[in-house]
């Protein structure tokens, strides 16, 4: 009992010091990630959902946007990704312009202000012998008949894709796509940055410094950047935080160099393990998200990162729309996209759904009496007249 109490006097300290708009330590962050006591996690979520307020005010902001996955085909095997297919293997696709523009101007009529593109790595897509050309390509599709359109693509590890298969810089390629329209980039592939833990889910993937690098590299070439974490796998708490650490140093590099751009939001991509393939599927043993690790979690990156990525959102694909709901509450302040399609996560078995309507997401917002505000890709207010 009086350890419980000293316990809950620790908790009390570290809140009031970020109460106060201090930074906590990774230490700090950790306790309070650690606790099982539902009252210290009632105060965690209290003090996640005082701070959101006081940086981001009570107004829940979502984008119209559409997803675009222009293939499955991918040369890797991420151990958590039931999405990517072999080139001959059953239910293997791969668009063609006339296709992926049939999808943005639908999206166009739905009101989309942002185009989402993220697709496997596929060796076989070039155009006139490069990787890049190919991807130019699919950019200046849709750029070219919808110039006004955000079109927030590739993440770090596609971007090295390319890089490789052409044998060139990462800001060459970074260059290139936002000469030809790319807006922003996509913040996934991060997973956990932790080298040990990325060997075991994700052993081909681009390593720990080099997401960091890349994107980095976009933020002082002027491409802004999202930042995501796959949680709830095999990671430890102490890994998650030692990630947010990295997300948090990394935007402290932009804006202290006044770099052009920075991260724009940050968003917990929870596994879904259902249709995951099977060897991290039984190891995880869950095959949806456990909800209430997710808000801990979700309140804990409010409190950590906060005074530095003020827009924290959580997946409706993932948690369903009441459980993203219900992390309005633990410290976000965005209910995303209406997606339009969701393939990546839906296909490892998600129960959120693959499109939200706009009504449907303001309902949500309206349900918790906060009110709803429609927003660019880089959470500027769109004002309907
Ligand atoms: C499928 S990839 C697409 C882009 C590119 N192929 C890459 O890996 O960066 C996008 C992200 O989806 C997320 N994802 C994949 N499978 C998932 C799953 N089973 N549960 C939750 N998120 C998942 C991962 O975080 C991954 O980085
Ligand atoms: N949470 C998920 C997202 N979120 C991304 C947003 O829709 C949007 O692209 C971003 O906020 C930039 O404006 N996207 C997914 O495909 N799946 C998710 O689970
Ligand atoms: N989080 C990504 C989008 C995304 C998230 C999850 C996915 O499974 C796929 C895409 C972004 O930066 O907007
Ligand atoms: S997560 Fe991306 S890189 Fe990994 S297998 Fe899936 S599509 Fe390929």
């Amino acid at each position: 009992m009086i350890c419980q109490t000293n316990n809950l006097k620790i908790v009390e300290a570290i809140l009031d010091k970020a109460d106060r708009g201090e930074d906590l330590s990774e230490t700090e962050a950790l306790t309070l990630l650690q606790q099982k006591n539902p009252q210290a996690i009632a105060r965690i979520k209290q003090t996640a959902d005082s701070l959101r307020q006081k940086q981001v005010g009570d107004t829940v902001t979502y984008v119209i946007n559409r997803n675009i996955n222009f293939t499955n085909i991918c040369e890797q095997h991420c151990s958590f990704c039931a999405f990517r297919r072999d080139v001959d293997q059953e239910g293997a696709f791969w668009l063609n312009s006339e296709q992926i523009l049939l999808k943005t101007a639908e999206a166009v009529q739905k009101n989309a202000t942002e185009i989402c593109m993220q697709g496997g790595l596929n060796p076989q897509a070039k155009l006139n012998g490069t990787s890049l050309d190919y991807y130019l390509h699919l950019v200046a599709t849709i750029k070219q008949q919808f110039p006004q359109l955000h079109l927030h693509a590739f993440s770090p590890q596609e971007i090295e894709f390319i890089a490789r298969e052409d044998g060139i810089s990462y800001e060459e390629v970074i260059l290139a796509l936002q000469k030809t329209g790319v807006d922003s980039m996509p913040g996934t592939a991060a997973e956990i940055l932790d080298d040990a833990v990325r060997k075991i889910i994700c052993p081909e993937k681009i390593n720990t410094a080099t997401w960091l690098e890349i994107i980095s590299t976009a933020h002082r070439l002027g491409m802004p950047t999202t930042s995501t974490m796959l949680s709830g796998h095999i990671e430890t708490p102490a890994q998650q935080i030692a990630h947010l650490a990295k997300l948090r140093s990394l935007q402290k590099t932009a804006i202290q160099n006044n770099y052009p751009a920075k991260i724009t939001e940050f968003i917990i991509l929870p596994f879904v393990g259902q249709e995951a393939p099977k060897p991290l599927r039984h190891r995880v043993g869950r095959d949806q998200p456990s909800l209430s690790d997710t808000l801990h979690l979700t309140a804990v990156a409010r409190i950590f990162l906060g005074n530095w990525i003020s827009n924290h959102q959580p997946s409706w694909v993932k948690l369903n729309l009441s459980g993203a709901t219900e992390a309005l509450t633990w410290g976000c302040n965005d209910i995303g996209g209406t997606l339009m399609e969701e393939h990546i996560t839906t296909m490892a078995g998600a129960q959120g759904g693959t499109s939200m309507s706009v009504e449907t997401l303001q309902q949500a917002v309206n349900s918790l009496n906060r009110p709803y505000q429609q927003r660019t890709t880089l959470y500027e207010y769109i004002q309907l007249n």
